[in-house]
């Protein structure tokens, strides 16, 4: 058997008596486009910062290929392959487009923001920051000062920044947060082809999102996982049905 992208194994997380995360075992494969999706206040946050190392697990493991990273400081665990979004916008608003992203690609070169130096002359970030800007469809955007962005184009470039380090795994949090069915549509695009081929673990309320990027989906309720399959599957599962209860309804199928 392949080692999986990500393994969490018995994870739990208390904050003092309460149990947020109780005893999550879960494994997502290489290449897999995995879903968390649960009512509010369910542990989906609280679980991104066990993986990207924000938090210490109470007990249990969380594995990056194989590698146990649980206790790793999250810089650490950023070196060595996964990458993370937040729900609030982490970039520098008084930039450029193409400077937030290339201080992306800096950090993951071990560069750090040092780049004010010799950096500017490297082929090789230049390249890369380009090919991001590329990738994420920001190209015609590369020299508009951030905070001078529409919010999708903001989020857009946070997902840019995200991928810039060439990070085989990422974690996305609420990336359609705060936007019109237009722009949820062009996000969802842009998700799906800057992370070709890379793994993707994403928290999104939106379940028309979900259900069209997933590959599988789990489904957290009160600190566990309550079921993990595709799509379909989920859609007809009649615990989710219940959980999700007077909460955001599943779509239905419709091709
Ligand atoms: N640092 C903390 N200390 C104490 N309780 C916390 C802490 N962080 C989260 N919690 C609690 O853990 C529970 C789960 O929170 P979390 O933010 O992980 O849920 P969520 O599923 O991401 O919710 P939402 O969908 O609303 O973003 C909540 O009851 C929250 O109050």
């Amino acid at each position: 058997m392949t080692t999986p992208a990500l393994s969490l194994k018995n994870l739990c997380k208390s904050f003092g008596p309460a149990k947020i995360i109780n005893d999550v075992t879960l494994d997502v494969a290489k290449g897999e486009r995995h879903a968390i999706i649960g009512p509010n206040g369910a542990g989906k946050s609280t679980l991104f910062n066990l993986i990207s190392g924000l938090y210490t697990p109470t007990s249990g493991t969380v594995s990056l290929n194989g590698t146990l990273i649980s206790g790793v400081a999250p810089y650490e665990i950023n070196r060595m392959g996964l990458s993370r979004s937040f729900q609030v916008s982490n970039i520098f608003s008084n930039m450029t487009v193409r400077e937030n992203v290339r201080c992306g690609v800096l950090h993951s070169l071990g560069q750090g923001y040092s780049f004010w130096k010799s950096v500017t002359s490297s082929k090789e970030v230049q390249e890369k920051t380009w090919e991001v800007l590329e990738h994420c469809s920001l190209l015609d955007k590369a020299n508009t000062p951030a905070a001078l962005l529409p919010y999708a184009d903001q989020r857009a470039l946070e997902i840019a920044i995200t991928i810039a380090g060439g990070a085989e795994v990422i974690l996305l949090d609420e990336p359609t947060a705060g936007m019109s069915h237009s722009e949820t549509d062009r996000a969802v695009e842009l998700i799906r082809k800057s992370t070709e081929g890379k793994t993707l673990l994403i928290v999104e309320h939106d379940m028309g999102v979900i259900f069209d990027l997933a590959d599988r989906i789990s489904v957290l309720v009160y600190g566990e996982i309550i079921a993990s399959a595709p799509p379909s599957e989920i859609r007809g599962d009649p615990k989710v049905r219940e959980a999700y209860l007077g909460d955001e309804a599943l779509p239905e199928e419709t091709a």
